[in-house]
Formats: C-alpha cells, sequence, structure tokens
C-alpha cells in the first residue's frame, strides 16, 4: 500500500511523514490554504530521503506553468489536477519529474492508469483537498487497474473500510490529518499511515 501525505507545509510535517513511512510527500504549489512558495518547497523537499516521492501539486494552471513551479521546486513528480487534456501530459513528457493524473470519476473518465502517458492516476473527490468523499461505489466495474491512488475525504478512521472497498494501489489524505484546515496534525499523519498500511494486508 504506497500512503502520500498532501498539503504538507513545515519541516515538522516532512519529519513525521517521513518517519511515519509515507511513501510520497506532496507540496502544493499553486492557490490554496495549504501553497507554498517554490522555494520553501524546494528546501522542504530537499530533507526528504530519496526513497520517498516528492510531488509538487498544480490545479488550473497552464501545462507550461506548472512545469515551470516544479522545476524551481525541485521536486521529482508533478501532480495536475483540473481539466488537462492529453496534449498537456504530451507536452509535460521527458521533462525531469514524473507525472501524476488527478481526476474525479465521470461518465467520460478514461481510468486506465497511463492513458494519457502518467505513471500514477489519482481519483479524487470533485475538489481537490476539500476532505470531502465520494461515493465509492460509483467505481464498480471501471476499477483501475495498476498504479492508481484513492484520495477523497480519507481519514484515519475510514481508510481501512474505504481500502477494503476500492482496493486500490495506493491512497494520498490531506485534510484527514488535519487539526485545522492548511495545519497538519503529526499524530493524525503516523495514525493515518500506519492504519492504511494494516489495512491492507487484511
Ligand atoms: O490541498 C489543496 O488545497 C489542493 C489545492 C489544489 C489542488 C490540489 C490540492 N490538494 C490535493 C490533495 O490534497 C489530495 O491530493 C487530495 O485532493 C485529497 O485531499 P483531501 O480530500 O483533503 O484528503
Amino acid at each position: 500500500m504506497f500512503v502520500k501525505v498532501c498539503g504538507v507545509r513545515t519541516e515538522g510535517d516532512v519529519a513525521t511523514a517521513v518517519d511515519a513511512g509515507a511513501d510520497a510527500i506532496g507540496f502544493v504549489l499553486t492557490d490554496s490554504v495549504r501553497r507554498v512558495e517554490p522555494g520553501e518547497a524546494r528546501l522542504l523537499a530537499a530533507a526528504v530521503p530519496p526513497e520517498v516521492l516528492t510531488v509538487g501539486v498544480v490545479s488550473g494552471i497552464p501545462a507550461a506553468e506548472a512545469a515551470r513551479l516544479a522545476l524551481a521546486a525541485g521536486v521529482a513528480a508533478l501532480q495536475l489536477h483540473g481539466d488537462y487534456p492529453r496534449s498537456a501530459f504530451e507536452e509535460l513528457a521527458g521533462l525531469p519529474f514524473r507525472l501524476i493524473r488527478a481526476t474525479t470519476l465521470g461518465a467520460d473518465t478514461d481510468v486506465r492508469v497511463g492513458a494519457y502517458g502518467e505513471e500514477l492516476l489519482l481519483l479524487d473527490s470533485p475538489v481537490a483537498g476539500s476532505g470531502e468523499r465520494w461515493d465509492l461505489s460509483l467505481l464498480g466495474a471501471a476499477r483501475p487497474q495498476g498504479r492508481w491512488l484513492l484520495a477523497g475525504g480519507l481519514r484515519p478512521d475510514n481508510v481501512a473500510e474505504a481500502v477494503t472497498a476500492a482496493r486500490p494501489w495506493g491512497v494520498d489524505v490531506s485534510s484527514g490529518v488535519e487539526s485545522t484546515r492548511g495545519v497538519k496534525d503529526h499524530g493524525l499523519i503516523r495514525l493515518f499511515v500506519a492504519t492504511a498500511r494494516s489495512a491492507a494486508e487484511q
């Protein structure tokens, strides 16, 4: 079970997520209460060991601007939320970061991992970082195969049930490990990572 902790903003958040065993740490680089400047993200990412994936998260900005932010932050992966067409992923292919396509399940969602050239697919609620859940029963036969992450309103007290229902390759959390909006709770980060891991072993 791959676990990503998103919306990390401080050295303490990073140290806790790494120590808790997170596989990936996300820095929001565009408009959000969780936004960090690319230079701050670069400093925070420098404290992350190489086996943990650093991810720059963007929403609704041109692909070229997303690339500029990811390069300035020095992250290993770029997570794109919004209506990015396949051509945007083609434009970004070959740059020195991996690509994560974040989308919501809908009638026209292509849920094949890699359909746009991405390495990881993230299925999220309609409003990214809102802490809102979505109806996992919608997955049905559309459940992706391979490297996909489930996101959207996950918390320590619901992640086990969500993992059992959706059987994702990994999970992603932000709001569910916060004490107040935008402020990570280190105890919740530890609890979330441990709970997600043990749920996957059941
Ligand atoms: O966190 C934000 O504010 C944000 C803003 C713009 C694009 C993405 C953003 N967050 C992405 C995430 O935190 C997660 O990948 C995902 O949406 C899960 O969030 P949550 O439901 O809060 O756990």
